[in-house]
């Protein structure tokens, strides 16, 4: 049985943390995405009839969806709403020199630091109202590297990291690794990259402040771009502001609904292209809210799991589903990266596909946008990174 969350509270030694107030959630009727739920404590079950049945839903999900929420996995609501409230005293409390000071670099192909609302440069654009606070592994590693006002709370913030990375993500994985028919730490082992709390991916503290008229215009409503996560897999804590969609098979976008205390999984590209296509890295996006939620802000905490920098992902030929089945070839990463190979090219590491894609990011509010093309009546963005064309909805 994995052993919950246990995190330090020596609250009355800190300053007081005001608590996060869950918005209400929307009462608009969203077209929702009907995602699947992963029990992860169903994992630990000593009946294989039920692990065999989560392994199936969970082999559902990640081919149908791409998505998928995950509960029960070890870390209580009151517990998350604790990080939530470090979230926001983090944004309510940084100074404007710590702003300045750690002001991130996104063109060095990593997010660290804090982002203005400024657009997705290094030098401020246009308003987007969009901030965050990115913590990698060096940032974890100094206090220099974080807001003064959140130094008494980096216990807290490591230890649920740590949690959710060598706890929740690895289990999460032996789960996923059993719908490749692989050895339970197969994608744990040849795939994750390693080293509490956050290895070499990043944790991010975000706060979405109500959109402004002018972002508005300038952005067509949008808050961030259709793309893939480029890792093995993203956390995001399910928040009561309905602005996430994802794409669906029928070509459209969904709203993810508010599920309290969840967990809203996505497939990262390194697992669609270790699974051979099997798994899906689904395209998702940022939009307004719903009317009835335009005036609150959405915080939101999110943890990016990354692949190991130096690898250039193969398919698990060893897997006996591929075997079986072949690799599945119709879209996505897995289909760019096969074309590339085929022409004996290597394929890029991960750490090259995921700077890249960091360096380039762009936000709907700026003058500099990508490539559109027209396919099958949808607008899709046109990109191109190390030899490897993307197209996504726009
Ligand atoms: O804020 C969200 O809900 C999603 C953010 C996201 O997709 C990303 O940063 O990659
Ligand atoms: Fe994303």
């Amino acid at each position: 049985m994995a052993a919950p969350f246990d995190p330090p509270t020596n609250f009355e030694t800190k300053p007081h943390v005001p608590p996060w107030v869950p918005p209400p959630a929307t009462k608009e009727p969203l077209d929702w995405a009907h995602l699947r739920t992963i029990e992860l404590s169903l994992l630990d079950s000593p009946d294989p009839a039920v692990v065999q049945k989560l392994v199936e839903t969970a082999k559902a999900a990640i081919k149908e969806d791409g998505f998928l929420y995950l509960t029960d996995y070890g870390v209580s609501l009151e517990q998350l709403h604790r990080q939530f409230s470090i979230a926001q005293y983090l944004h309510r409390n940084i100074s404007e020199t710590d702003k300045d000071r750690l002001h991130w670099n996104p063109e060095s192909g990593i997010y660290s630091g804090y982002k203005p609302g400024f657009g997705w440069r290094n030098k401020n654009g246009a308003v987007d109202g969009i901030l965050h606070f990115n913590f990698y592994k060096d940032d974890f590693a100094s206090l220099d590297r974080v807001p003064t006002c959140i130094h008494p709370f980096m216990d807290e913030i490591t230890s649920f990291t740590t949690y959710l990375t060598e706890s929740v993500n690895r289990r999460l994985l032996a789960l996923l690794s059993r719908v490749l028919e692989l050895p339970d730490d197969y994608l744990w082992d040849n795939v994750q990259s390693h080293g509490p709390p956050i290895a070499e991916g990043y944790l991010r503290h975000a706060l979405y402040l109500p959109m402004l008229e002018e972002t508005k215009q300038l952005g067509k409503g949008l808050r961030m771009h259709g793309h893939c996560d480029f890792g093995t897999t993203t956390m995001l804590f399910s928040v009561p502001i309905s602005s996430l969609q994802i794409w669906g098979t029928d070509s459209k976008w969904h709203s993810v609904k508010y599920n309290p205390g969840a967990l809203v999984i996505n497939i990262g590209e390194t697992l669609e292209l270790v699974s051979g296509g099997h798994f899906k890295a689904t395209r998702h996006r940022v939009v307004a809210p719903p009317e009835d939620q335009m005036n609150d802000e959405r915080l939101s905490i999110v943890i990016f799991n990354s692949s190991i920098g130096e690898l250039r992902m193969e398919p698990a030929y060893e897997s006996p589903l591929i075997q079986r089945e072949g690799c599945i070839e119709s879209q996505g990463a897995y289909k760019e990266f096969k074309l590339i190979r085929d022409q004996g090219v290597p394929v890029p590491t991960n750490r090259q596909w995921r700077e890249a894609h960091i360096a380039d990011s762009t936000h709907p509010t700026e003058a500099k946008q990508h490539e559109t093309v027209v396919v099958n009546g949808i607008k899709m963005n046109k990109k191109n990174y190390l030899g490897v064309n993307i197209l996504l909805p726009a």
